[in-house]
């Protein structure tokens, strides 16, 4: 674990101020600068948080890269110096972070306190400043916005072949339904990645805006980055309540809405749906069940319908255990990796998907959030993202639960349909 600057043995305890500001617009309008490392977002329906500059950060590796950063984030928020003028979930000191899919991964995980975070919930809004303590003004949004880079698009965009081409990834699909066919595992969720350059540098911010405007009702990201705009909640904690938005199963949009109102219907019978999306809501259920008092399973799942594609989705809720109380984080890692980005039995699942997917996930499919520092916060499932990976480069990733009944051709289709909205964010 490497942590900077504010680590254990800084000597200068931190201050993060808070203060209501008034309305800024929207959020992600106030990003000053291009960066994708020290740009931060969680943003909904135009709710959420962006951070920037980064006033401490910890690297975590391997199985425990979310238990280490967790408690990396108690020991700092405890030495801070919190003024919060504001205090709902998001004010104070908050600290956004990604984690890889696999604790075998290169990528670990990252927790970033950003210098300046500007949120808005349910119509208030905030500044939190985070520096060095002092006696210094009263943060200002144009002060901490700083000399504001105009936006930039990334210019010509092409697509490569990631790890695999769409036909050798075809194969390996086929070769996992052979696999679940034979009774050695239940579900496999497969992924593929494709590499995406442009003839500019990638402002972020350009990603993100993208995103938002077309998904909405997802949660546009930007951490260490890594950015996306996933309908997935992996996990929230606030004021002592959980909730979770588990997804699987899925059909693509065509355009039509009557035919796509059609689709929808056949979603919420289809078998093979329904079984994989089982199988998903149990992981999930069976990985909240210890931290929690009482919890709320749905009988059946509902449609969500996205630009691009429509899933079976069930909202889990729950009330927090009080006695072990875990963080947010905490829960995080007890839910990853959960059926509908790893598969059943998830130790078989995860070990024959990372044979035959050839590559690193990366921390696509990961944990990525925020937290604050009483342990409430957000963390998604990495998923409809992509990991910029140079000035003009962007890996972008996909995956599709595969069950015994599932048709290799048909989850190429479903994975270009899961690639379009970073494409599209990085082509509009
Ligand atoms: C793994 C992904 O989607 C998961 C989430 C929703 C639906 C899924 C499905 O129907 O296959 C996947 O389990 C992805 O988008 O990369």
């Amino acid at each position: 674990m490497s942590s900077a600057p504010a680590g254990d043995a800084a000597s200068v305890p931190l201050l993060a101020r808070t203060v209501p500001i008034a309305d800024p617009g929207d959020l992600l309008d106030l990003l000053p600068r291009p960066d994708v490392a020290t740009t931060a977002s969680w943003v909904r329906r135009g709710d959420g948080l962006v951070g920037w500059g980064v006033a401490a950060r910890v690297e975590t590796s391997g199985a425990t890269r979310m238990i280490d950063a967790d408690a990396w984030w108690r020991r700092t928020a405890a030495a801070m110096v919190v003024r919060d003028a504001v205090g709902v979930p998001g004010t104070g000191p908050v600290a956004f972070g990604s984690f890889a899919f696999s604790r075998r991964s290169q990528a670990g995980g990252t927790l970033v306190v950003p210098r300046v975070v500007v949120g808005r919930r349910e119509g208030r809004s905030w500044l939190t400043v985070v520096g060095p303590a002092g006696l210094g003004p009263t943060p200002s949004l144009a002060h901490s916005r700083g000399d504001v880079v105009p936006v930039t698009a990334p210019g010509e965009v092409t697509f490569a072949d990631g790890a695999l081409t769409s036909a050798q990834w075809e194969e390996a699909v086929a070769e996992v339904v052979a696999a679940i066919r034979a009774g050695t595992v239940e579900k496999v969720v497969m992924a593929r990645d494709v590499v995406a350059r442009t003839s500019a540098d990638v402002d972020v911010r350009h990603l993100l805006r993208n995103l938002a405007d077309q998904y909405p009702t997802c949660w546009t990201f930007a951490v260490d980055a890594l950015v996306g705009a996933t309908p997935e909640l992996l996990v929230r904690r606030d004021q002592g309540l959980v909730a979770c938005r588990v997804l699987a199963g899925t059909i693509q949009r065509t355009g039509d809405d009557a035919a796509d109102l059609r689709h929808a219907a056949e979603l919420a019978r289809s078998s093979k749906d329904l079984a994989e999306h089982e199988l998903a809501v149990q992981s999930v259920a069976e990985a909240l069940g210890p931290y929690c008092s009482s919890f709320n399973v749905p009988d059946s799942p509902f449609v969500l319908h996205l630009p691009n594609v429509m899933h079976l989705a069930s909202d889990v809720t729950g009330v927090v255990d009080r006695q072990t109380s875990p963080s947010s984080l905490a829960l995080a890692a007890a839910l990853h990796p959960t059926a509908a980005v790893g598969g059943t039995p998830t130790p078989r699942a995860v070990e024959v998907l990372a044979e035959s997917e050839r590559m690193d996930r990366g921390r696509y499919a990961g944990p990525v959030g925020w937290m604050g520092a009483d342990g409430d916060g957000e963390w998604g499932i990495a998923l409809r993202s992509g990991e910029v990976t140079g000035p003009r480069s962007v890996r972008l990733f996909a995956g599709c639960g595969i069950v015994a009944a599932s048709d290799p051709a048909a989850e190429v289709r479903e994975s270009e349909a899961k690639l379009t909205p970073m494409r599209s964010a990085l082509t509009t």
